[in-house]
């Protein structure tokens, strides 16, 4: 089992999720969420990252000009692509910026499963999450669920994480149901939008990982 926790903005709170056994670090750089975090400072917290751990920066429908900015300045080992990035978008950065790219896809019923298929051609890793309601104002991290019932038993030909309305108290019932060896958290570790909570962060971590 991999934990992604995703939305750090704080050294301790990077600190505390590596030792937790966090195998993902994500920073978020999308203006409107609670969790935007500016290049210079996730740079900076990028340097207290232990060697080993993967540090995924997330973007939305961003264009090369930004994507080659942020990776001027914040030594990130993979992209998440959380936007309505379609398949050729997806293989264009993979080729131009040279890193692994993790695709989101939002599900909210059977009809959002062949998008899935459909970016695993191009993108190193899937990430499934829960569709956005129509009038949200974020595209991920609304710490929403979907029927995990509508991924059993399938299977994609590239690795896969799932993400949507996880938490300390459901991951283990999500990983039981979907079979996911990776997961990826935000809001479910936060007391507050934008505030993650160390003790939520090991809970979950040990939740995933079957320490609980
Ligand atoms: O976390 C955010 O603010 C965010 C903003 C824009 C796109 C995605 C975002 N987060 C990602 O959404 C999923 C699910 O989050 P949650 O656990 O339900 O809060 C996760 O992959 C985050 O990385």
């Amino acid at each position: 089992m991999r934990v992604k926790i995703c939305g750090l903005t704080r050294e301790d709170t990077v600190l505390h999720a590596a030792a937790a056994g966090a195998a993902y670090l994500g920073f978020v750089f999308f203006p409107r969420s609670p969790r935007n975090i500016d290049p210079a400072h996730a740079a900076d917290l990028a340097g207290h990252v232990p060697p080993g751990l993967c540090k995924v920066g997330l973007v939305v429908n961003a264009s090369d000009v930004e994507l080659e900015a942020l990776l001027e300045t914040v030594p990130l080992d993979m992209l998440q692509l959380h936007g309505t990035e379609t398949p050729e978008r997806v293989g264009d950065i993979r080729a131009r910026f040279g890193l692994p790219v993790m695709k989101a896809v939002g599900v909210a019923d059977e009809e959002d499963l062949p998008a899935i298929a459909d970016h695993a051609a191009a993108a190193d890793q899937l990430l499934i999450d829960a569709k956005p309601p129509r009038d949200a104002t974020l595209p991920g991290g609304n710490g929403l669920a979907f029927d995990w019932r509508l991924l059993q038993g399938r299977r994609w030909t590239k690795p896969w994480m799932l993400a949507g309305g996880l938490t300390p108290d459901n991951v283990a019932e999500a990983i039981g149901l979907t079979g996911a060896e990776q997961v990826d958290v935000s809001s479910g570790v936060e007391s507050a939008p934008g505030i993650k909570d160390n003790e939520m962060i090991t809970r979950f971590i040990a939740a995933a990982t079957g320490d609980a």
